[in-house]
């Protein structure tokens, strides 16, 4: 006979960003901790066999890193959320959040002109526009905030922010006098420009929160890193750098000094340059990450936890460059970090870059492509999710 061991309780803290384009932050933790509490051997496991070993404790943290799901990030650490009606990436109507607290107000590029709201999908690399974060931004800034913040990511367009001064009350013109929509196809056509009828920023801080760190144009720019994903085409790519080097040029002649220095500023290149025309309009960049992390508290509640578990949709060089789980694990205080993504790009010798203890990833639990499938991915995680368990009981 076996001395029976006393059952024990392993507190998680589930701490995920959102995996793009099949879960959100929230989902994928959901799903996690049901897998979680259903592990053989903890309290929740309700088979005839089972013996009780212990009991998971899951504390739900879902997070953002200014991408997709940063406005519902605040308003789960108590902002509260207003609804507001904005022109989508292709001007069609998007009923997008901001985050409001009194003080400080969230507005996000991927809930008003974010990939995620392309009529049917389709991407459209050269007629995307930023206007409709140019809106929410217009709408955040009458609520009379002390500060706004510029939550950065998921974009669909590279029109380095044009359609937002567009909505601002910057006007672009071709060379026939007509006015510019703000696009990346438009970037070429931008002849003169006006600034008319601006907002009053008075006193308002604007910080931007963004986790990419890339300039607005050349190899590391916009077009070139992010141009791929929204659909572009190496020609499209080529096309999309060199509009933006004439916005820059034109940005200049209209007398914005700084335009050309600023187009070289790390960041400059988030969301397809929405970044570069924050910056000009003086907003400070900070790691969109760690103000998410700091603004959820999650230096405290990592204190009464056994162990961490973040993740991804996609583990890879960005990751190890400061990704939301490279944060997470900066600030886990030596507590064992497990990683769950839908992909690893890294082999398992670089994990300790970051001090993952272990990633698991939903491409090992299935042949089938999981990206695009909510239901699958939130299937395959609840698995990983009573993996995860068995091995800690
Ligand atoms: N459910 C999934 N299964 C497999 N791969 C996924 C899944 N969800 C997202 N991915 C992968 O992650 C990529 C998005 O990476 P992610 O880390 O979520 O966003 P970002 O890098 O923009 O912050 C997708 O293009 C896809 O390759
Ligand atoms: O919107 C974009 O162009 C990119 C970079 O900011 O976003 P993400 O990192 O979410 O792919």
């Amino acid at each position: 006979m076996t001395a029976a061991t006393a059952p024990h309780t392993i507190r998680a803290l589930i701490a995920p960003d959102k995996f793009k384009g099949s879960l959100t932050a929230g989902e994928v933790a959901d799903a996690l901790a049901g897998g979680l509490r259903s592990a053989k051997g903890s309290a929740g496991f309700s088979a005839a066999s089972g013996t009780v070993t212990g009991t998971v404790h899951c504390e739900l943290l879902p997070l953002a890193d200014g991408g997709d799901g940063s406005v519902d990030a605040a308003v789960a650490s108590g902002f509260g959320r207003r609804s507001y009606t904005v022109a989508g990436p292709t001007g069609q109507p998007a009923q997008a959040g901001i985050a409001f607290d009194g003080v400080t107000a969230v507005v996000e590029v991927a809930n008003t002109c974010g990939l995620g709201l392309l009529p049917g999908g389709k991407l459209q690399p050269l007629e995307a526009s930023s206007r409709g974060f140019g809106e929410a931004f217009l709408f955040a800034l009458s609520l009379n905030p002390a500060r706004i913040i510029l939550a950065l990511g998921g974009s669909a367009s590279t029109d380095g922010g044009m359609g937002m001064l567009t909505a601002l009350g910057y006007r672009f013109r071709d060379r026939d006098g007509r006015q510019l929509y703000g696009s990346g196809r438009a970037l070429a056509q931008i002849d003169s420009i006006e600034r008319t009828a601006l907002p009053e920023l008075g006193d308002t801080e604007l910080i931007v929160a963004s986790d990419v760190h890339n300039p607005l144009r050349g190899p590391h720019g916009a077009p070139a890193v992010f141009g791929p994903q929204k659909g572009a085409s190496a020609a499209e790519v080529a096309a999309l750098d060199e509009g933006l080097g004439h916005f820059v040029a034109k940005l200049s002649e209209a007398g914005f000094r700084e335009a050309a220095a600023l187009a070289e500023h790390e960041g400059a290149g988030s969301a397809g340059g929405i970044g570069y025309a924050c910056l000009l309009l003086g907003a400070r960049q900070v790691s969109g990450a760690d103000y998410f992390l700091d603004l959820l508290d999650f230096n405290t509640r990592k204190n009464t936890c056994d162990v961490v578990i973040t993740g991804e949709g996609s583990i890879d060089e960005q990751t190890l460059a400061g990704k939301l789980p490279a944060a997470v694990a900066r600030r886990s205080g030596g507590r064992p970090i497990i990683a769950v993504a839908g992909r690893s790009l890294l082999p398992r010798e670089r994990w300790s870059e970051i001090a993952l203890a272990r990633v698991y990833t939903l491409a090992e639990y299935t042949d089938q492509d999981s990206s695009k499938d909510p239901e699958l991915s939130a299937e395959l995680l609840h698995r990983i999710g009573r993996d995860i368990g068995e091995s800690l009981l």
